[in-house]
Order: structure tokens, then C-alpha cells, then sequence
């Protein structure tokens, strides 16, 4: 098999612990692949080697020898765990080079370092986060917008709704938003995972699925519909089930996905069983992106504590990925 092009790795948000994690996964990495290329501020990176590259292909030969890097200078000083929004533009940057390379096959896919949302909103940033901003610069193939994904070895979980306030997302609930992340799912299942035959799992949103409608109407009046439909186009889907049984030991197996209904519901139980093997990915776009499953870990910036693993597992995964997708007829 050919080797891939590296994977792009961006900066993420310059006040946390994206360098750190770089250099920790460059160090474990570096025999085994796969290849990155980080796209920030060389002088960030402490501890291990770095050469700066002119282009994202050099990377590949530098890779055993030095952390490659796409030098790109940060205009405001960086104070681990204060983030500053004048480094915004340049944290947005990072995001549009990578997707750009991808989009011209210049590199495998695209693993992104956690941003500060709150601190890209305030410099203007208008997207919820990186899956929609995703969406729209890198586009999906299908329409629509991507869909997040939580995976750890054990579980994949996907949120319907995302970045809102609890009230507001129970209130955009349909039946055809479930269908939609639900046929997302079963489509990046097959693509991206290569499960021919996806099996998923819909959880209830009230206790007990609803108890028979009388610890809440969504179940019966938005999930059920929604799993129904489901079936009929012929996926193997069942739900709504109780969200307090859907997780466990027992249950896991049963499940190649489990569609959550909001954020919490999804990515509680993938933190919980392996923070630091989970991975953030995103289904139904273009290019291939994944991300650790953690934010930024400002409290622990800049002090030496910060655990790569989960980045390495991004990697692994959006290398992965790429090899599933150059494998397809
Ligand atoms: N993909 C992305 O860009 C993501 C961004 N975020 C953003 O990160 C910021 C902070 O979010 P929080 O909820 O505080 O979550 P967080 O994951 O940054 O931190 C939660 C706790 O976990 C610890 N932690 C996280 N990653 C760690 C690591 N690799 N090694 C050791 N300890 C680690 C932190 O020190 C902290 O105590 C927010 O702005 C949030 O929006 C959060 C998740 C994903
Ligand atoms: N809580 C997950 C998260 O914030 C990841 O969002 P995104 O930036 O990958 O869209």
C-alpha cells in the first residue's frame, strides 16, 4: 500500500495545551506513524525537535527526525491559561489551511487541536464549533450539515443536538432530525468503519423512554416515529431505549452507535469510559477530521501535566479513516 500523505494537525487554541499534546504525540508517534504536520507557532513547541517545513509533503521525511511544522507566527504573546482573542484570526487560520490542504489531497485528513469557543465568539467567530465551521468550508458530500461522533473503543455515541442550552434542543427535537444524524451514522458506519450492515441504538430522552408516556410525550410522540422511519428505509435501528441501561457492559455490545439526543447524553458516557482514548469525529464531510475528545485544559496549560493520549488516538483514527476511504471501489 502506498503511504498516506501526513494528517494535519492544527494549533487549536494557543493558551491551552495544543503544543503540549503535539510534542507528547510526535514522541509516541514518531516510529510508528502516522505522520503529522502542525500548523501553528514553532516557538510554542518545547521539549521535543521541531523543523520548521515549507510545504505540508515534507513532513513524511522529517516525521522520524523532528516535529514537522507549517511555522505560522502567532501575532500576540501566549500566556498559558489566558487565552487572548487577538490570536483568533490566526487559530481560524490554522482550521482554513488544513481544510484547504486536505481538499487538495495534499494531506490525509485534518485532526484538530480544542479551541476556546468562548474566546473565538468573542472575536467574532460565528460558528458553534468545529464541526459546523467544518461543514461549511469543507462541505458534505450529501448536503446538510456534518454530524459529531464520540468513539473510545467501546462506544460510539452521537449527539442530535449540539452546542444550545438544555430547553432549546429538547425543543428542536423532530423525527427527521433523528433520521437525518441517524443515516449520517449508518452511512460514515459503512464508509468510514467499514461495518457493512450498521446496527444503532436510540436512546429515550426521559426516564424510562417515557414510561408509557406518563414521564413525558417525546418518546412516543418524537422517538418512536423517528426509529420507525428508520426502519422502514432499512436500517437496523431500535429505540427509543432508556438512556440509564443504554451504556452499559451488557448493552454496549448490542450497538454499533448509540444516537443520543443531546450533547451530555452523548459524550458523558464516552468521557467517562475513556477520556483519554476517546476521539472527536466527524461524520458525513468531505475531508476526514477527528479531534481528542478534551477542550482546551487551561487550568493545566503550560505545566507539563497535560496527557496526550487522546490526541494520539485522533490521529490514529483520521489516519484510519483515510486508509478506509483510499480503500473504497
Ligand atoms: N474540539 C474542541 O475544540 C473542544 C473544545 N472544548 C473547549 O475547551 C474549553 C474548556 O472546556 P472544559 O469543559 O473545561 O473541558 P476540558 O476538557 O478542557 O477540561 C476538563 C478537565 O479535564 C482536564 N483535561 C482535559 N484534557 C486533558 C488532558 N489531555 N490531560 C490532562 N487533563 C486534561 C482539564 O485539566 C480539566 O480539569 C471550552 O472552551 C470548550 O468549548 C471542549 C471540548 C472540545
Ligand atoms: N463538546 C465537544 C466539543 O466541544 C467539540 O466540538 P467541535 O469543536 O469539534 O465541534
Amino acid at each position: 500500500m502506498p503511504p498516506l500523505p501526513p494528517l494535519a494537525l492544527t494549533m487549536g487554541e494557543p493558551a491551552g495545551i495544543g503544543a503540549e499534546i503535539a510534542a507528547g504525540a510526535w514522541a509516541a508517534l514518531r516510529t510508528t506513524g502516522p505522520a503529522f504536520v502542525f500548523l501553528g507557532d514553532a516557538t510554542q513547541i518545547a521539549g521535543v525537535p521541531v523543523v520548521p517545513v515549507a510545504a505540508a509533503e515534507q513532513a513524511l521525511a522529517v516525521f522520524p527526525h523532528a516535529l514537522p511544522v507549517l511555522h505560522r507566527p502567532l501575532p500576540a504573546p501566549v500566556v498559558p491559561g489566558r487565552p487572548d482573542p487577538a490570536n483568533a484570526p490566526a487559530v481560524i487560520g490554522a482550521i482554513d489551511e488544513a481544510v484547504a490542504l486536505a481538499k487538495a489531497g495534499r494531506v490525509a485528513g485534518v485532526v484538530t487541536n480544542p479551541i476556546q469557543k468562548a474566546t473565538l465568539y468573542a472575536a467574532g467567530f460565528r460558528h458553534p464549533g468545529h464541526t459546523e465551521y467544518l461543514g461549511e468550508i469543507a462541505g458534505t458530500p450529501g448536503g446538510g450539515p456534518p454530524v459529531m461522533m464520540l468513539a473510545c473503543a467501546e462506544l460510539r455515541t452521537v449527539p442530535v443536538t449540539g452546542h444550545e442550552p438544555l430547553a432549546r434542543a429538547i425543543a428542536r427535537l423532530t423525527p427527521a432530525l433523528i433520521v437525518r444524524h441517524a443515516l449520517v451514522t449508518a452511512e460514515a458506519l459503512r464508509r468510514d468503519f467499514g461495518i457493512a450492515a450498521p446496527r444503532l441504538a436510540v436512546a429515550g430522552l426521559n426516564p424510562h423512554a417515557g414510561e408509557d408516556g406518563t414521564l413525558g410525550t417525546e418518546d412516543r410522540a418524537i422517538v418512536a416515529p423517528a426509529v420507525a422511519a428508520l426502519q422502514a428505509k432499512g436500517i437496523a435501528a431500535r429505540g427509543p431505549l432508556p438512556p440509564d441501561t443504554l451504556f452499559t457492559p451488557l448493552a454496549r455490545p448490542t450497538y454499533d452507535a448509540a444516537i443520543c439526543l443531546y450533547h451530555d447524553q452523548a459524550l458523558i458516557p464516552v468521557k467517562t469510559l475513556d477520556m483519554a482514548g476517546g476521539v472527536n469525529v466527524t461524520l458525513g464531510l468531505s475531508i476526514v477530521r477527528t479531534s481528542p475528545d478534551h477542550g482546551t485544559a487551561l487550568d493545566i496549560a503550560g505545566q507539563g501535566r497535560a496527557d496526550p493520549s487522546s490526541l494520539i488516538a485522533a490521529l490514529r483514527m483520521a489516519a484510519a479513516i483515510a486508509r478506509q476511504r483510499s480503500l473504497a471501489p
